[in-house]
């Protein structure tokens, strides 16, 4: 059995969320690591590539607010708030890398925690939806969550995220260390929670693969973005190797903004 429903997935949001990203710039105490970023999410899948140490998990820890960043984020027409628990409360989920499930729980309590905003009998509800959408996670509802695999884990951490009844859902490498069945099982379930509705955004070393699911991806480099396009356009360009062998800062002349570096690097992918 897969660990998805093979129809339609029922948990979607009512309306996909549009995420645009201007000057933000993040880092850890005196060390910057994000510089100016300038990038908008469209609704569907976005994925974000790029060598280790590109600055692609502080990427999504600034939108989450667990590091501060200055800039501004816009979720819809409303400006993002700084506080993780206000942005949740805005329609913004994160799996983060290493999943964070509670392992003395069982299945069942970590997916209530993830609807801890929500008033009981919602939670029922989304619990109920989200039983129908992963049941697989129905057989193990009274498993120990630190008893399953890192694969079913990973499960969990999706599910759990879901019912936020997230607008936005943000994902941290969530193939890191799986099987490839189980890889390709987390990036059609990232599709399918795109296709019903919550726009995506996934940070993943798993290049091809994330580009076959993906509509459109940016690739990050040294805290910057180097490109973006479609995500065919990308997986057909030199531009994503180039960012990997480190070589594409000698071959673009560092841009005013991230934003014409993104349009610039995208029309020579459309040229090649
Ligand atoms: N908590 C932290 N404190 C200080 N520096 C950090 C911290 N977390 C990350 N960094 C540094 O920030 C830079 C960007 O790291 P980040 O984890 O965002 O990269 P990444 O693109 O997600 O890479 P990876 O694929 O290896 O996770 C790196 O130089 C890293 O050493």
């Amino acid at each position: 059995m897969m660990w998805y429903r093979n129809t339609p997935f029922t948990l979607g949001a009512q309306e996909a969320a549009r995420l645009w990203v201007d000057d933000l710039s993040a880092g850890y105490g005196n060390f910057l690591v994000l510089r100016k970023l300038c990038l908008e999410v469209k609704p569907g899948l976005t994925v974000i590539l790029g060598p280790n140490g590109a600055g692609k998990s502080t990427l999504l820890k600034a939108l989450n607010g667990l590091i501060g960043r200055s800039g501004h984020v816009w979720l819809d027409d409303a400006e993002l708030p700084s506080q993780t628990h206000e942005i949740v409360r805005a329609g913004v989920a994160l799996v983060p890398e290493g999943r964070q499930l509670f392992p003395q729980l069982t299945v069942r309590e970590n997916l209530e925690l993830g609807g801890w905003l929500v008033p009981k009998g919602e939670r029922a509800r989304r619990l109920e939806q989200v039983l129908i959408d992963f049941p697989k996670l129905k057989e193990r509802a009274s498993q120990l969550a630190g008893t399953m695999s890192g694969g079913e884990q990973q499960m969990v951490a999706v599910a759990r995220a879901l019912m936020s009844a997230p607008r936005l859902l943000m994902l941290d490498e969530p193939s890191l260390g799986l099987a490839p069945r189980m890889v390709d099982e987390l990036l059609l379930i990232a599709r399918r929670i795109a296709d019903a509705g919550t726009t995506v955004l996934m940070v993943e070393q798993n290049v091809k693969k994330a580009l076959a699911v993906a509509d459109r991806g940016y690739v990050m480099e040294r805290g910057t973005l180097v490109a973006s396009g479609a995500a065919r356009l990308l997986a057909r360009s030199n531009v994503i190797r180039e960012a990997y062998l480190g070589a594409a800062a000698c071959a673009t002349p560092q841009p005013a903004t991230a934003a014409k570096a993104a349009r610039s690097s995208l029309a020579s992918a459309r040229s090649a």
